[in-house]
C-alpha cells in the first residue's frame, strides 16, 4: 500500500474534527423545534448529508422554501453550530502529526467537504492547520454534493493528482459512496457511523478511531 496514493483528500465534519453530533442538535432545532418537521432525532441523523439546500429541500419538497429563506436558515444553522461547538474545537488524534507526516512526503492534501466555507474556515483557522491543504472544496464549489462525486474530483483536479491516486478520509457511508463514484480509495473514521454500515462497499482500505492507528503508517511508511 506505501506509495500508492499521491493526494489525501479529507472530509471535514467527522473525519477531521469529531463534531457530528452537534451538527446533528443545530439541525433537530432548526428542522424540528423551528420548522416544524415530523422527524426524531435518528431521522435527523440519516438525512444529514449533502449540501444545506439539499437536505431542506429533502426533507420539505423542492418549492417549500425560496432560495433566499435556504440562505437564511443555512447561515442560521452554521451559527448555531459553531456556537454549540466552539468551546469543544478540537482536532481528532493524531490528525495534525499524521498530516505533517503525510507533508513531508509530498503527498498533496485537500478538504473535500458538503460544508459551506463559513465551516471550512471556522475549523482551519481556529486550529491553525489551514497551511497543510493544497485545495479546499467546499459545498459552495459544486452543482451537486455526495453522494455524487463532483466535490472528490474538483479536490482530485485540484491537487493535480488522478483519481485513481487519491486516497479519501470520510466517516459518513454517503461520503464513502461519493469516493466510490469517484473512484477512490477511503480510510473510514467511525467517529459517527458502526462498520456494519459500510458493508456494501468495496473501495475501503480500513477502519480507524483516529489518526494513531498503526494502519496509517502502512499507507505513508514510517518517520
Ligand atoms: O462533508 P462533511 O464535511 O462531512 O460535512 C457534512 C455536514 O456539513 C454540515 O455543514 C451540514 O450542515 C451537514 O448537514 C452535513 O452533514
Amino acid at each position: 500500500m506505501k506509495g500508492k496514493y499521491r493526494g489525501f483528500i479529507f472530509d471535514l465534519n467527522g473525519t477531521i474534527i469529531d463534531d457530528m453530533v452537534y451538527h446533528t442538535d443545530a439541525w433537530f432545532d432548526i428542522l424540528v423545534s423551528d420548522l416544524g418537521a415530523k422527524l426524531s432525532y435518528e431521522n435527523v441523523k440519516s438525512e444529514m448529508y449533502g449540501k444545506n439546500s439539499e437536505l431542506l429541500k429533502r426533507v420539505f419538497g423542492d418549492d417549500y422554501f425560496d432560495e433566499k429563506t435556504i440562505e437564511e436558515l443555512s447561515i442560521n444553522k452554521e451559527k448555531k453550530y459553531q456556537k454549540l461547538y466552539k468551546p469543544n474545537l478540537k482536532l481528532i488524534s493524531g490528525f495534525e502529526e499524521f498530516i505533517d507526516r503525510a507533508s513531508g512526503k509530498a503527498i498533496g492534501m485537500a478538504i473535500g467537504s458538503a460544508a459551506i466555507m463559513f465551516n471550512i474556515d471556522f475549523v482551519i483557522d481556529n486550529l491553525n492547520i489551514r497551511k497543510y491543504f493544497q485545495a479546499l472544496v467546499s459545498a459552495d464549489d459544486v452543482d451537486k454534493s455526495k453522494p455524487d462525486p463532483e466535490t472528490f474530483l474538483k479536490a482530485a483536479e485540484q491537487l493535480k493528482v488522478e483519481p485513481s491516486s487519491c486516497l479519501v478520509f470520510e466517516d459518513a457511508p454517503k461520503g464513502v459512496e461519493a469516493a466510490l463514484n469517484a473512484g477512490m480509495d477511503v480510510v473510514v473514521l467511525t467517529t459517527m457511523h458502526d462498520k456494519h454500515e459500510f458493508s456494501n462497499f468495496d473501495n475501503i482500505v480500513g477502519f480507524i478511531e483516529d489518526y494513531e492507528d498503526p494502519l496509517l503508517e502502512k499507507i505513508i511508511g514510517k518517520g
